[in-house]
């Protein structure tokens, strides 16, 4: 594992382009198994899952021709080489779970020894993925490993689950896109990558409707085709650069197409003092006040709160954390959705900040507090990552997140991005 070291409290700015959403690139390179013909990704991200996911398919006999500097795949999987193939599913990847019905439809059977954890979050379910293989007509004939099978078709089916999972819904899409007859899901995730898989299925011929929504129907079709698709830009690397220019003293602009995504991510933000200006294809962070806004209803103490899109992202929080420690006034976080998602808060006391765990979903932060630097230790999280490093930067001196590797499986190449805007952090 390897540490960050940062001198903190100089400001960064200038102009950064994000890249590619991890959480989209996944569930699109794992949608390529659902065809026979070649799948093209543009904008494709130089992360560590997308390594392993390519490690993979690379052993189960796929063809793949990437170009790192055009960040451009294409991806072809020779059937009888995927039917042949012995590797293991991916580890330390929640996207492992995201092959779960590709490989089943590829294949008619499929077993797997892994939970598909990837952060460690708390418990990360793999039930409603094998309640949804189950209803549209699949098996699963063993625990521990898991076998899973299917005889004939996959069929159409009504489903509304408990809750609305991101890799879940992506599950459902990529199966009943070829299941016989008309599929529904209600509670349906409607995350910015959620969206982007869908598009790509429409684009390689599949019918959906309802995309964004909270509901998807699918119709489904004997076979689907090849497609170019663009994996749209991580909308949680755009907030996160746009806070460290802000906490910095900088002005930094995100080069962006995802501006729609962003209104209320911003108003968050923006409830920390952070200030922004709206361009063309453009986001600048332009200042910060460093003081919490107070509502205009006295009893309740301003908040944050977590929860599946259109809410504020789980995966944005802990970056708010990290700005909010050098604000002044009180504020409350509240994760809807992992009850494992604040335990590393107690990290942010070494910088002198005050934080305390109401419950393992609620966190509030008391500010005005003289901050310090520290030597921390990251969890396998990688927005954790990002929070340690928001509360490092903006204070003066050295400080260092040990273990801090998890963000190389979402923010390709941030020292030398940060480095090039005016930050003075690197790897040890
Ligand atoms: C590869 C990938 O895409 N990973 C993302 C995906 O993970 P993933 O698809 O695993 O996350 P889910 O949407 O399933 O939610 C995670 C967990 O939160 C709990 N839960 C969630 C929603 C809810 O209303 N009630 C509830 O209890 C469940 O225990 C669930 O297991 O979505 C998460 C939530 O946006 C993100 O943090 C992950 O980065
Ligand atoms: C939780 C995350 O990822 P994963 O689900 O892949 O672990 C994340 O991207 O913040």
């Amino acid at each position: 594992m390897a540490d960050l070291i940062i001198d903190g409290g100089r400001p960064v700015s200038g102009t950064v382009r994000p890249s590619g959403n991890k959480n989209a690139v996944l569930p699109m390179l794992c949608a390529s198994l659902l065809t026979d013909e070649a799948v093209t990704l543009e904008n494709v991200p130089e992360i560590s899952d997308i390594d392993k996911l390519l490690q993979y398919f690379a052993a189960m006999g796929s063809t793949i021709d990437r170009d790192l500097d055009g960040q451009r795949l294409t991806i072809r999987h020779d059937a009888a080489a995927f039917k042949n193939g012995q590797a293991q599913l991916p580890v330390g990847i929640r996207a492992a779970v995201l092959l779960l019905g590709p490989v089943l439809l590829r294949n008619g059977r499929l077993t797997f020894d892994t939970t598909a954890k990837g952060c460690a979050l708390g418990v990360r379910e793999i039930d409603p993925h094998l309640d949804i293989i189950e209803r549209l007509g699949g098996r699963i004939v063993a625990d521990h490993p898991y076998e899973i099978e299917r005889q004939g078709a996959m069929v159409g089916a009504d489903l509304w689950p408990d809750y609305a999972s991101v890799t879940a819904t992506e599950t459902f899409a990529m199966i009943a896109a070829l299941a016989e007859g008309t599929s529904t899901l209600t509670n349906a995730a409607s995350e910015p990558h959620v969206q982007a898989l869908c598009e790509m299925l429409l684009a390689m011929g599949a019918k959906i409707e309802g995309i964004g929504t909270s509901r998807l129907t699918i119709h489904g079709v004997d076979r689907l085709g090849g497609t170019v698709a663009r994996v749209p830009d991580d909308h949680h690397e755009v907030a996160t650069y746009l806070a460290i220019g802000a906490v910095t003293g900088g002005r930094l602009t995100v080069e962006t197409d995802m501006g729609g995504h962003m209104p209320l991510i911003l108003r968050q933000f923006e409830k920390l003092g952070l200030r922004f200006e709206i361009g063309d294809g453009a986001i600048t962070a332009s200042g910060w006040t460093r003081s919490i806004a107070e509502p205009y209803t006295l009893e309740m103490l301003p908040k944050i709160e977590a929860a599946p899109w259109p809410y504020f992202p789980a995966d944005l929080l802990p970056q708010a954390i990290g700005v909010s420690v050098g604000c002044t006034g009180d504020i409350l976080f509240w994760n809807k959705v992992y009850e494992g998602a604040l335990g590393w808060s107690s990290e942010l006391l070494k910088f002198g900040a005050r934080v305390h765990l109401s419950d393992p979903h609620r966190l509030i932060v008391c500010g005005g507090n003289q901050l310090r630097p520290a030597t921390v230790e990251a969890p396998y999280i990688i927005r954790v990552v990002l929070a340690l490093f928001i509360a490092a930067i903006q204070i003066d001196g050295r400080s260092t997140i040990r273990n801090a590797d998890p963000i190389r499986r979402a923010y390709p190449h941030f020292v030398e991005k940060l480095t090039a805007l005016g930050a003075e952090v690197r790897w040890q």
